[in-house]
């Protein structure tokens, strides 16, 4: 069976890359990925924030007082100081008293706001996120199986993990801090205007020089970021390739190789790593200088102007102080700026997964169907993409109750057939019908009702060994659960388990042989028990002693129901009531193993190329 495309045997979903993005992204000198259309993207948002418009009110009106009260507090100082530099009786002692109490409980009344700020930041932010992650997981099953064949899971799940994180860091903290900083730039600078307009100017030189130092700095960060990102990456998969294919690796005695190449990668990811945060940690120091140095000139100027007697004292204190509350958002702003921008781009992502296509049904399909089993495919014509035909003219009945094999090469097309009578996919041309009913008009839910699958790469669920049984029939109680698995002759080997029938599976049954993961697949088949059943037979060698269980078991599970086996056993094929032999997309030939041996075409050539060899093994 093809490894690679098959729908129905999906490997497990890679772990998200952690490379790349996330929160933080912006801090190394990430370029915020592009937005398509952010004013719709932010109309979105708002749809899940609006349910905490008051509490959103009241985060913005605290940041907004908090921020003037920030603005006002100097003004106590410079009161304070002119106060006490004019000294002359102790009524003046206590204006001074008064005006130091009134700046401390400014403060104190600021750092409260900030508290109301905060919390009410953070209990919107996780209630829009909580029904963020709730639709989108909702979406994901009813995502059609072509989006999610065509796009990496990996990528799926970053939309749950980092850009889902990116949106709470910008939601808690970022939009507020954005918010207030602005605030607080405009609001200083008003007030500098106000006390000093000559101090003021001399401020603003700081500015050009820190916009300067910041670019060059991080120009050359980000090289290296990047640099260091694409590294993280190829370290990432390869610890998750070692992780998942330890198995294959061992088998190969490819330790060595492996190591090679994660020590190389390894050490070019330090170093880029050493870089960039070399590089990047020296614009803090150099800010602090550039804000030291404002701080020195205005210092000066403000003495000498107050010597001079055009400025107070307090004056001069208050304006430093603005100074420095006007240096600090400056700073910040546009790595807020950054931070918002990529948060938008993740919502972007989450909402196009949400609003991706969903698979529809038509408008009086039948919701409930109740198959005898027979099945019918005529002229069907299918391609997974426009320009490669996959299957071309497929007729192919199945009465209720037969059993017809399906053999070809790999690539014929034999997953395929199996993918368009799932409805995973649909034919181009032509038409399936169940028990005479096209399968277009049954509901994919109620028609997959009717099919089990049994596969080779069996796909077993997180939970017990019974819940895996009763995956398919929820309500079955343990008697059921235990006669199932009694008669796919599975029932000794999970007596034999330390917790049986409780018996936790994790990694897909990773504990238990394939063999034994197929009888419990075989199990949960028969509990189901389905008028029609895909069985893909499995072409890897499992102890005969389970290989006899597993024919045993498959007998007692194929009687009485229609069965489309894509077989590879010889005795599969030979018991079939017919024969289909695939090849390029069409059945070449169809008939019983005798008709067939007795044309000597296509089928008798396989048999004579592999089946003997089967034959003559036994
Ligand atoms: N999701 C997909 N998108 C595009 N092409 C696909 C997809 N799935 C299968 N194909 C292609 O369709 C062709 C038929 O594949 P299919 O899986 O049906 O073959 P198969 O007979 O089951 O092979 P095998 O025995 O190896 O499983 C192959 O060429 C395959 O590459």
């Amino acid at each position: 069976m093809n490894q690679t495309n098959n729908t129905y045997k999906r490997q497990q979903p890679a772990p998200p890359q952690i490379a790349g993005r996330g929160p933080g992204a912006h801090m190394r000198g990430i370029q915020p990925p592009p937005i398509e259309n952010p004013s719709k993207t932010i109309k979105k948002l708002w749809q899940y924030l609006k349910p905490y418009k008051k509490t959103l009110i009241t985060v913005f009106a605290a940041v907004t007082i908090s921020t003037i009260l920030g603005l006002i507090a100097p003004l106590y100082l410079k009161k304070a100081i002119d106060t006490i530099t004019t000294i002359k009786t102790t009524g003046s002692m206590h204006s001074v008293l008064t005006a130091i109490i009134t700046m401390a409980s400014l403060y104190l009344i600021s750092a409260l706001l900030t508290w109301i700020q905060i919390s009410g930041s953070i209990k919107a932010a996780q209630g829009a996120l909580y029904n963020i992650r709730e639709k989108s997981f909702r979406k994901l099953h009813r995502l059609p199986i072509p989006y999610l064949d065509r796009t990496p899971h990996g990528d799926i799940m970053s939309r749950f993990t980092n850009d889902v994180d990116t949106l709470t860091t910008a939601f808690t903290q970022t939009l507020t801090q954005l918010f207030s900083n602005i605030l607080m730039l405009t609001g200083s600078i008003i007030m500098m205007l106000l006390l000093s307009p000559i101090l003021t100017l001399l401020t603003m030189i700081i500015i050009p020089l820190a916009i300067l130092a910041t670019k060059i700095i991080a120009t050359t960060s980000r090289k290296q970021f990047r640099r260091q990102q694409e590294t993280i990456g190829k370290l990432n998969s390869i610890v998750e390739e070692s992780a998942g294919g330890l198995r294959e690796i061992k088998a190969f005695g490819k330790e060595r190789e492996l190591l090679d190449n994660f020590i190389k990668t390894n050490n070019n990811y330090a170093d880029a790593a050493f870089k960039a945060m070399f590089v990047s940690s020296i614009l803090p120091p150099i800010m602090n200088a550039i804000n030291g140095l404002s701080f020195a000139i205005i210092a000066t100027a403000g003495g000498y102007l107050a010597i001079k007697g055009i400025l107070t004292v307090g004056i001069v204190a208050a304006f430093l102080t603005y100074s420095r509350q006007f240096s600090r958002p400056i700073n910040e702003i546009a790595n807020q700026f950054t931070m918002i921008q990529s948060a938008i781009a993740g919502a972007e992502r989450i909402f196009q997964l949400q609003e991706e296509t969903e698979e529809k049904e038509k408008q009086n399909a039948l919701t409930k169907f109740s198959a005898e089993g027979k099945l019918k495919l005529s002229k069907v014509n299918f391609s997974y993409i426009p320009e490669k035909k996959v299957l071309t003219d497929i007729d192919l009945t199945a009465e209720a109750g037969e059993k017809i094999a399906i053999v070809g090469p790999t690539g014929a097309g034999k997953t395929t057939i199996v993918n368009l009578l799932m409805r995973f996919y649909t034919p181009q041309e032509g038409k399936i019908e169940l028990d005479s009913t096209d399968i277009e008009n049954i509901t994919r839910a109620a028609l997959r009702k009717n099919i089990g699958m049994v596969l080779q790469d069996t796909y077993l669920f997180s939970g017990t060994i019974a819940d895996n049984i009763r995956y398919a029939k929820p309500n079955a109680d343990m008697d059921q659960v235990i006669r199932a698995a009694k008669l796919a002759e599975a029932d000794s080997f999970i007596r034999h388990l330390p917790d049986g029938y409780n018996t936790q599976l994790t990694d897909s049954g990773a504990s238990l042989s394939q063999g034994q993961r197929q009888l419990i697949t075989i199990a949960r088949a028969i509990l189901a028990d389905p008028a029609i059943l895909i069985l893909d037979e499995a072409t890897s060698n499992v102890d005969t002693r389970t290989e006899t269980h597993i024919q045993k078991a498959l007998k007692t599970l194929l009687k009485g129901r229609t069965s489309l086996v894509i077989a590879h056993r010889l005795g599969t094929i030979r018991d079939a009531d017919k024969i289909c032999v695939i090849e390029n997309g069409r059945i070449i030939e169809q008939g019983s193993h005798e008709e067939l041996m007795q044309k000597q075409g296509a089928y008798y050539r396989l048999y004579q190329n592999h089946y003997k060899k089967q034959e003559q093994a036994i």
